[in-house]
């Protein structure tokens, strides 16, 4: 699809997002005001380069810190401006708005803190808060469903663990006993397995501790059992529509009850499963009774709710229980039904239309005051990591601001492979798009994500890793030689750790092994900071971060770059990392 506006053209290979220009929100003033404050000493029309590297966090260099491992002269070269120029921010817990000090950071919270420049409470606090307090009881989408209570089953679909990225186990816990204390009579639950958020092979205790909850509830009287289940990778959690046949897979064992493999009993199916693939790849598998027949598949009459509070890997799975017409793949039947999310997750599509939890209300992002303020953006990454620098970036919303103002260039990733097979990714693609696009002098700003440290990292794959790092380390290079060239400025960071720390560790940091003597291998995000780097000759003299924003986060970078752009952020932005001083 291409569109053409002030001589831009959407050159997007595939028809994503719904370009349409939303009018300004009205603040609780009643009126917002777009019009950014100009700052009082730094320039406007400095092209700049916005680079997140994903999951690039800051560790201890030891061989398991694959940043360190890897060859990454750019990175390293960065980090000698230490402290004027190059800094570590927060980027997991309460600065990117996550229940506890405990949580990682994640792609979802970390890219709308990047681009709204405000912390909000998100899904994972939004739905503990509910649970909590009841409220999850009262709403419109819990009505709706329980109306399928007396002569419907409820099913729920979504990722199994305790990671708190997608969902937690803990909320589906109290879900289900929330809902069988309301009528609920006969509940299917349909698990995603993890080991990408978790450990690899603690999808068992998972299923183990859900099947004793369902055991309880079935002496109460509640005809409470699992019915499929699938590896997240392989099985319903794609996004942006990088691959339909994982939604596929998931729709036969979930809605249809057929999967190429079938158990009497769910922790026999992960562990026989488990020896050809890992949770993360897990074959999908319905659950049969005695005569071999599903014991959940759904039905007309049945509520379902997919009880991930994320949004990005449920908006396929959504789109297919919700939409009428839909030709992403053939759904053989489409059950009546009443679906809920645990949230809506695209508020722009109003997606899905029924959910149990509100979701943040993210408005006046960055990227909408910067298009009212004559700020050209160009935003790029491969499929994996799109929408998290255009849907995520803009809180939560499919479509850009401005047409005439916005191109968004996405480069199709690798489709069915583990990204270990092709650490390198579209590394070098994105750097090249965002280099013409820096030449071509048609934007203000050039955004993108580099996908490589966390999707390799999620792998865990050690020594492809390192591999991916390097890759991430010369697409930089690429990106601020074309800044150099323009009289640019850039600025470098990451939306959370991975790559910096791939096992598990004791308290002192040692690394742990498993009962058979193995690295425990850590897949997932850390909770480590952040590097943010600034420069180029763009940048004005006697520009440096500040020394009194030690807490600084994620959420203070918007802040930080439209003074780049020349503007003073709106006051209730998190303050920016950067000060001017006249030498
Ligand atoms: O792959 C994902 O969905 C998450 C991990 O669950 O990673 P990120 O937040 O970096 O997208
Ligand atoms: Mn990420
Ligand atoms: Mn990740």
């Amino acid at each position: 699809m291409s569109r053409q506006g002030l001589g831009l053209t959407y050159t997007l290979t595939s028809n994503k997002g719904n370009f349409q220009h939303i009018p300004p929100t009205m603040g609780s003033s009643g009126q917002v005001s777009w019009k950014l404050e100009d700052h009082p000493s730094l320039p406007k029309g400095k092209t700049i380069a916005l680079i997140v590297l994903d999951g690039w966090g800051e560790y201890e260099p030891d061989e398991y810190n694959c940043i360190h491992v890897a060859q990454t002269p750019t990175m390293d070269s960065l980090k000698q401006g230490a402290p004027d120029k190059w800094r570590l921010i927060r980027a997991h817990g309460k600065a990117v708005g996550l229940p506890t000090e405990d949580d990682m950071g994640n792609s979802e919270v970390g890219h709308n803190a990047l681009g709204a420049g405000r912390i909000f409470a998100q899904g994972a606090k939004l739905v503990d808060l509910a649970l909590a307090s009841g409220k999850i009881y009262e709403g419109e989408g819990f009505k709706y469903i329980s109306e399928c209570f007396e002569k419907g089953t409820l099913h729920l679909i979504g990722l199994l663990s305790d990671g708190g990225v997608h969902s937690r186990l803990d909320q589906v816990q109290l879900l289900l006993k929330g809902a069988s204390e309301r009528g609920a009579k006969r509940i299917r639950v349909h698990i995603l397995t993890d080991g990408r958020d978790v450990l690899d092979g603690s999808s068992v205790g998972f299923v183990e501790t859900l099947e004793n909850d369902l055991a309880k509830l079935r002496e109460n009287g509640v005809d409470a059992r699992i019915a499929s289940g699938g590896g997240r990778m392989y099985v319903t959690m794609d996004r942006y529509e990088n691959d339909w046949d994982v939604v596929k897979r998931g729709w036969d064992a979930q809605v249809l009850g057929e999967a190429p493999h079938k158990f009497t009993n769910a922790v026999e199916a992960v562990k026989k499963l488990r020896e050809s693939a890992n949770d993360q790849y897990l074959a999908p598998f319905v659950i049969v009774d005695e005569n071999q027949k599903a014991v959940g598949p759904i039905l007309d009459g049945d509520a379902v709710v997919t009880f991930n509070f994320r949004a990005d890997r449920m908006v396929m799975l959504a789109k297919a229980l919700e939409y009428q017409d839909f030709d992403k793949f053939d759904r053989v039947r489409v059950p009546k039904i009443r679906y809920a999310g645990m949230l809506q997750y695209d508020g722009e599509l109003k997606l899905p239309s029924q959910y149990l939890v509100s979701p943040p209300e993210i408005d006046r992002t960055s990227g909408e005051y910067l298009v009212h303020n004559d700020v050209r953006t160009f935003a790029c990454s491969e499929t994996v990591k799109f929408g998290h620098v255009t849907f995520f970036w803009n809180g939560n919303r499919s479509g850009c601001f401005n047409p005439e103002m916005e191109e968004y260039v996405e480069i199709p990733s690798d489709v069915g492979i583990t990204f270990n097979v092709q650490p390198k990714m579209k590394a070098l693609e994105i750097g090249e798009k965002a280099r013409d696009a820096i030449l071509s002098r048609k934007f203000d700003q050039v955004r993108v994500n580099i996908p490589n440290g966390d999707m390799v990292g999620h792998t865990g794959d050690i020594q492809a890793t390192v591999v991916a790092c390097k890759a991430a380390d010369e697409a930089v290079k690429m990106i601020t030689d074309a800044i150099e060239q323009v009289g640019g400025i850039y600025v470098v960071t990451a939306d959370h750790g991975n790559a910096e720390d791939m096992v598990k560790r004791n308290k002192s940091g040692q690394p742990l092994h498993d009962k058979n003597g193995n690295l425990q291998i850590l897949t997932s995000h850390t909770c480590q900071p952040v590097p943010i780097a600034i420069g180029g000759p763009g940048l004005a003299a006697g520009v440096r971060f500040r020394n009194d924003v030690p807490d600084g986060g994620l959420a203070n970078v918007a802040a930080t770059v439209m003074n780049l752009h020349g503007y003073v952020a709106p006051s209730d932005y998190e303050p920016t990392l950067i000060e001017a001083v006249n030498n």
